[in-house]
């Protein structure tokens, strides 16, 4: 076997840039819209007095840098009254802590009542959560923000770097800061360094240092590790750049508050620290080094019901601590569930809390901050496959609500695909050329799915669930139960009976069964297993050609044109398709690991109803292939070479540009847009790097040769 080019087999997420969950674009969104903005009026009024009293508590004493403990102080979590949390322990720093404090809250209460709304009416002080102050005051002008990043900025600093104020006398003794070290979040006191103090600047880049790691992406920023500068010690930083167009400051300490509110939770993602500069945010987490769920089931090529049965748990024990604190996930999928461990599929930890939403118990609910915070649980979000079917209602206008209950759905799906490999619901049209498994929009399919989840109908196929417990399906059945009220809700799914002892090691199908497609672009593992395939075709024949000594650069010539059709894009060898890039939506391919050592393709169904992807046309490429006489020792990383130019049909607007700058495979047009970028991180390099060099060395301008590295498992 020739591998061209070995190296980079870190978990082979690809995601993609910022593309919203869902595509919402055919659907009717005038209602949601008109509510959306009867919420928009009535949160306008009932937090712009509690912006100013956020602004009031806030610029007095608000670091850049904030320590962990300020958002893990459980006392403090749905307080109305803000302020700093700087530690416990000392005594003088406690007085003053508290002397602060009792400042906050007579400024606070003395603006109880703000001025007047516009008919002169006076109007309560917004009195609802912590975090309703402060996104009130981001929402209520922009330019504030701006001020907020630019002099106020400075104006905090000087408080908190510099300038005396009553808090500085405390700094000047001894902070306790927040531990920025240890996973959990815990707080130690340590001196205060004099560079802290005097610093102009203090930021991420004072206790961490990147690595080229990359973790994962998603629409609003990407995760990599990083390293503590003081202990070496790694986590994982997901870092939002402010000038992307997802940027929202309210979403970002929308998910910091929501972390804090979590801390603890030994099955949802911990953050420890998190840092603004004027261009990025930065949110450092404990580093999940068992990757995605999905992606690690592929990986490890075999999972049991047992397994399936301890992730399920996991996820039910984050979810009812949320959903005890009022707050719903609303973006549970795979993608979101991550493996602890490299070698053991659980534990798993909750992370991705940024669409979180949290609602305040009732007693504890100003009336107006109720309205306020409605839209939150109205506004549908989450990805389709794993939507429940009153968030389906919510985008297609015959609901404005759902509640946590859309979570405990979203496991159901989690677990349907655990333990069959495919998700109960699929969307499917009569359109054969239709796109919508390989990424393509499609709004037959995607009006399909959704009628298909708002029935809530679906099957277990005796084919693969003849071997699950009778105690699995029905936890299964009693998540996907339509109406929200028969659903199970946490508690319940806790005290199921096939959570309460061991599950049979029965071996799943999962792994090669795992046909996993959802509707969003940034999805990685279906990009990155269609890569596979597309490799294990190209690097066949790329073998073949060395097998017959051809020359690189005959092999280069050979190799095909990558060209973009419209709304999708497609790789060609030599004129003839053989892949598709997935945009929207895209299709995941499981390939097997088998014991036997044959590649089997990949074959799967949603439901007897729904039709395999079209990803077996590709199957079908396969079926004389060499592929199929891989061993599992022909894994590895492969190289697929491509050629940039363009075939001159009138319907093929541009070649896209596939090329690599690690860490990250971009898929380019040909003005220069981006279309895609594609995730990866070097691991290993095992082939020689001088055949690549001279690869590209021998082939000439105008049409370079780029390379597209990815992981194959065989
Ligand atoms: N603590 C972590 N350790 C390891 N990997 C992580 C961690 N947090 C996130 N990731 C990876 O990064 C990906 C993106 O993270 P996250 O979902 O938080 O970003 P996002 O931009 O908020 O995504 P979304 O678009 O879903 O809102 C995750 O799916 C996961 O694969």
């Amino acid at each position: 076997m020739t591998i061209l080019h070995a190296g980079y087999p870190q978990s082979p997420i690809v995601h993609f840039g910022r593309h919203h969950n869902l595509n919402i674009s055919h659907l009717d969104l005038s209602k949601l819209d008109q509510a959306d903005n009867v919420f928009k009026q009535v949160n306008n009024s009932a937090v712009g007095g509690g912006g100013a009293a956020f602004h009031h508590l806030h610029t007095s004493a608000a670091p850049r840098h904030v320590a962990s403990s300020e958002f893990y102080d459980d006392e403090e979590a749905t307080s109305p009254r803000g302020g700093i949390e700087i530690g416990s322990g000392n005594d003088k720093m406690m007085a003053n802590l508290r002397r602060h404090r009792q400042r906050e809250r007579q400024a606070y209460e003395d603006e109880e009542w703000s001025s007047s709304d516009e008919s002169g009416r006076p109007i309560p002080r917004y009195a609802g959560r912590d975090t309703d102050h402060v996104f009130g005051e981001f929402e209520m002008d922009d330019d504030d923000v701006e001020m907020r990043s630019g002099s106020g900025r400075r104006q905090e600093e000087k408080h908190y770097y510099g300038e005396e104020t009553d808090e500085d006398e405390m700094e000047e003794e001894e902070e306790s800061v927040s531990e920025l070290l240890p996973l959990g979040g815990g707080t130690r006191r340590v001196p205060r360094t004099p560079r802290r103090k005097n610093s102009s600047k203090c930021g991420f880049f004072d206790y961490y240092k990147l690595t080229d790691e990359h973790l994962g992406s998603g629409a609003y920023g990407s995760v990599t590790t990083c390293k503590s500068i003081k202990s070496g010690q790694e986590f994982a930083v997901k870092i939002v750049d402010k000038q992307g167009e997802t940027h929202s400051r309210k979403r970002i300490l929308r998910e910091v508050n929501i972390f804090k509110t979590c801390k603890g939770h030994p099955n949802i993602v911990q953050l420890l620290d998190w840092f603004e500069d004027d261009n990025k945010f930065y949110l450092v987490m404990e580093k999940m080094r068992g990757g995605p769920l999905l992606q690690h089931i592929l990986e490890r090529g075999y999972f049991t019901e047992e397994e399936a049965r301890r992730v399920t748990k996991d996820i039910a024990s984050a979810l009812k601590f949320m959903h005890d604190r009022g707050i719903a996930h609303r973006d549970v999928k795979p993608e979101n569930v991550l493996c602890t461990d490299p070698n053991h599929v659980s534990p798993v930890k909750l992370c991705d809390l940024d669409l979180a939403s949290q609602r305040q118990p009732q007693h504890e609910r100003h009336p107006l901050s109720q309205v306020a915070s409605e839209p939150d649980l109205a506004s549908p979000v989450g990805s389709a496959e794993f939507m429940a079917p009153e968030v389906v209602d919510a985008y297609v206008g015959d609901a404005l609500k759902y509640d946590k209950k859309c979570d405990t759905w979203s496991l159901g799906v989690i677990l349907y695909i655990m333990l069959a490999g495919y998700a109960p619901f699929q969307g499917v049209c009569d359109d054969q050329d239709c796109g919508w498994s390989e990424g393509k929009p499609c709004e037959d399919c995607q009006q399909d799915l959704f009628h298909r989840i708002q029935d809530g109908y679906y099957e277990f196929p005796e084919e693969e669930w003849g071997m699950i417990s009778e105690e699995a399906k029905d936890l299964v059945s009693n998540l996907l139960k339509r109406d929200p009220v028969d659903r199970f809700n946490a508690d319940q799914i806790l005290s199921h009976r096939w959570l309460q002892q061991s599950a049979a090691s029965t071996i799943l199908q999962t792994p090669s069964n795992l046909i996993y497609r959802k509707d969003s672009a940034r999805d990685v593992q279906q990009m990155s297993e269609h890569f596979n395939l597309m490799n294990r075709l190209t690097d066949t024949r790329l073998s073949a050609r060395f097998d017959n000594k051809m020359t690189m650069s005959e092999c280069a010539s050979d190799l095909g044109t990558a060209t973009y059709h419209g709304d999708g894009s497609f790789l060609s060898m030599g004129g003839e398709p053989f892949g598709t890039f997935p945009r929207k939506k895209s299709v995941g391919i499981a390939i097997e690991k088998s014991r036997s050592g044959e590649f089997t393709p990949p074959i799967s169904r949603a439901s007897p109803t729904t039709p395999p992807p079209s990803m077996l046309d590709l199957s079908q490429d396969l079926t004389d292939s060499p592929v199929k006489r891989r061993s599992a020792d022909d894994s590895g990383t492969y190289s697929l070479f491509s050629p940039a130019s363009s075939n001159g049909e009138d319907n093929i607007r541009s070649p896209p540009i596939l090329f690599l700058e690690m860490p990250s495979i971009q898929l380019f047009g040909t003005d220069a847009t981006m279309l895609n970028s594609v995730q990866m991180t070097p691991r290993h390099t095992t082939e020689d790097e001088a055949s690549l060099n001279s690869f590209e060395d021998e082939h000439e301008a105008p049409n370079p040769i780029h390379r597209v590295e990815t992981q194959v498992n065989v």
